[in-house]
């Protein structure tokens, strides 16, 4: 065998000591993070986990407290990342939001795969820790379409409706970042999208598989 060869067997058979890596999905509100992820958490409901984030908005219809979401407020959010309780944390569109340890460890406690739902500045955040996840971005086919999904859904005023798209064009720049995404999904097609984030993510589903049976 070459030495390149067994380099890359080497790497491959530390890649799979090392167990199944998070995965961090980002891209523009109303790209269709939450919906791809729904569908990957309910066809793999004992491999992934969903990090439930912490957010000071308030609650959409349908929306569960402690699933989709801890809704807490300003002060209280503040508190907690002043006592050194959060991963990451971010402002968007006039919120805070942001990642707990407790969040993670939840999801790592009941051996699944941790699956966060964070914006870029989450992204850039996350890759000054050791969390070491498989970060992916969902973009929308266009700027036309993204705004046609986020109105459609009807979850928003048109203040925030306006602030999202004006912060989407900006994620859309800084997603072209060199490095900064390992995939980029355009969600056009949804049943397209699920199968490339899908293809993605088989080897961590397979070593997480593994992991259970043995
Ligand atoms: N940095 C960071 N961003 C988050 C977190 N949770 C959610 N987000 C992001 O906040 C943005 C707004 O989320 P949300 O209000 O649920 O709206 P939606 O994405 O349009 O459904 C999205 O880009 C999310 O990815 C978090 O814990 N940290
Ligand atoms: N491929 C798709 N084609 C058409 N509509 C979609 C597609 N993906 C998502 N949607 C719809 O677009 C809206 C935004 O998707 P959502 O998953 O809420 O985005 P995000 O979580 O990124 O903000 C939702 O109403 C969803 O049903």
């Amino acid at each position: 065998m070459s030495w390149r060869r067994l380099r890359g067997a080497i790497a491959r058979a530390a890649a799979a000591m090392q167990g199944p890596r998070p995965v961090v999905l980002s891209g523009p509100s109303g790209a269709g993070k939450s919906t791809l992820l729904k569908k990957l958490l309910k066809e793999y409901e004992d491999v992934f986990g969903f990090s439930v984030s912490h957010t000071t908005r308030q609650p959409r219809p349908g929306e569960v407290n402690g699933k989709d979401y801890h809704f807490v407020t300003r002060e209280d959010m503040q508190k907690e990342i002043d006592a050194g309780e959060f991963i990451e944390h971010a402002e968007f569109s006039g919120n805070m939001y942001g990642t707990s340890k407790g969040a993670v460890q939840a999801v790592q406690a009941r051996n699944q795969i941790c699956v966060l739902d964070i914006d870029i500045q989450g992204v850039k955040n996350i890759k000054r820790t050791d969390l070491n996840p498989i970060y992916i971005f969902v973009q929308p086919p266009s700027m036309d379409i993204l705004e046609k999904r986020l109105r459609d859904r009807k979850t928003e005023t048109e203040e925030s409706l306006l602030k999202r798209l004006t912060a989407a064009r900006v994620d859309l720049e800084l997603s072209k970042e060199p490095g900064l995404f390992d995939l980029v999904i355009i969600n056009d097609d949804l049943e397209k999208a699920y199968s490339e984030l899908k293809k993605m993510l088989l080897e961590e589903i397979k070593k997480a598989e593994e992991s259970r049976k043995s």
